[in-house]
């Protein structure tokens, strides 16, 4: 069975208790043969209807005894064959034959109908299930598990809808290709995570972490407090000190604020936050150089 047959479930219904009424309850000659007739088109009509190889066998059945025992019943009324044996034994007995066909067809429809219902349910939340897990895999990177680069865009919409304020921090990893050529692909992919569980851990409350590029992170703070930052920062160098030496890398950070001004042009915010990010990073080249000069 493909598809719900479209056949009216309450009609039929309908039609089939009637049928069964009618079928055991005497009645008149006449009443008897418009009631043969539709049920013989009842029959009919379902086989034209979708519901499975199986199902048609059967309705066959009840078609072919259901017809024998009309015909048995009009050749009953003809005068050279009246009360003849044959006659008199089968035509009630196919009849009643088939509307017991029937009705077992009918309950067979119904029980397929929930079976269909019940599987086409479970496709349902499959489906929803899947969407779910598409949209969370759109909107985070895999590596890390942190929200991605699409996922910061929206935050954007959401903020400025919001009118919300506060810093976003550029974050960028000084020397990681070096990672990747010293150490192997898989270590550098080990030090991202380890980078991403780091900010997660030291990342003022209500922050949303973001890693937007290879090793490009971006922390969104919703506070305009100044000290609040570099008390931030001061703990993140601090819990990266031996990350950082074992791989011989360095953290730079930019910071930009953001707020219902800026908030419809996000590129801006990034950008203003990357130049701030490279000064610190020549800054402290400088400052490093300078040192070993002194030495
Ligand atoms: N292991 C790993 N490496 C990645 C991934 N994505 C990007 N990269 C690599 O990260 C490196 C990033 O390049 P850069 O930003 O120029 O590296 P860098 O040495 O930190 O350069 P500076 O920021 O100028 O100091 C490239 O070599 C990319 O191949 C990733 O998912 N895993």
């Amino acid at each position: 069975m493909n598809n719900i047959s479209q056949l009216p479930m309450r009609l039929t219904i309908f039609a089939c208790t009637g049928i069964l009424l009618f079928a055991f309850v005497a009645s008149s000659e006449s009443f008897e043969i418009v009631i043969s007739i539709l049920t013989l088109s009842l029959i009919a009509m379902l086989l034209g209807e979708d519901f499975g190889e199986e199902m048609k066998l059967w309705l066959l059945l009840a078609l072919g005894s259901y017809g024998l025992g009309v015909i048995a019943d009009l050749l009953d009324e003809i005068p050279e064959l009246d009360n003849h044996w044959l006659l008199n034994k089968t035509d009630d007995a196919f009849m009643q034959i088939g509307v017991f066909l029937m009705c077992f067809c009918f309950i067979k429809m119904l029980h397929q109908r929930r079976t269909l219902i019940d599987d086409l349910n479970t496709q349902i939340a499959k489906a929803r299930t899947l969407g779910r897990e598409l949209s969370r895999q759109a909107l985070h990177d895999d590596l890390t598990g942190l929200q991605n680069r699409r996922a910061l865009f929206r935050q954007f919409d959401k903020m400025a809808i919001n009118l919300q304020h506060g810093i976003l921090a550029y974050i960028d990893l000084d020397n990681f290709k070096q990672v990747n050529d010293s150490y192997g692909h898989k270590h550098g992919d080990e030090l991202l995570v380890t980078i991403a569980r780091q900010l997660i851990r030291t990342a003022p409350k209500g922050s949303q972490i973001f890693r937007i590029g290879g090793d490009e992170f971006v922390v969104l703070m919703p506070s305009e407090d100044q000290s609040f930052y570099h008390e931030w920062i001061d703990k993140l160098y601090e819990t990266t000190t031996d990350t950082r030496a074992s791989f011989n890398i360095d953290i730079s950070i930019g910071l930009a604020p953001y707020y219902p001004g800026n908030l419809s042009d996000p590129d801006i915010i990034l950008a203003r936050a990357d130049r701030a990010m490279y000064k610190e990073k020549i800054t402290r080249n400088q400052q490093s150089r300078s040192d070993n000069s002194y030495k």
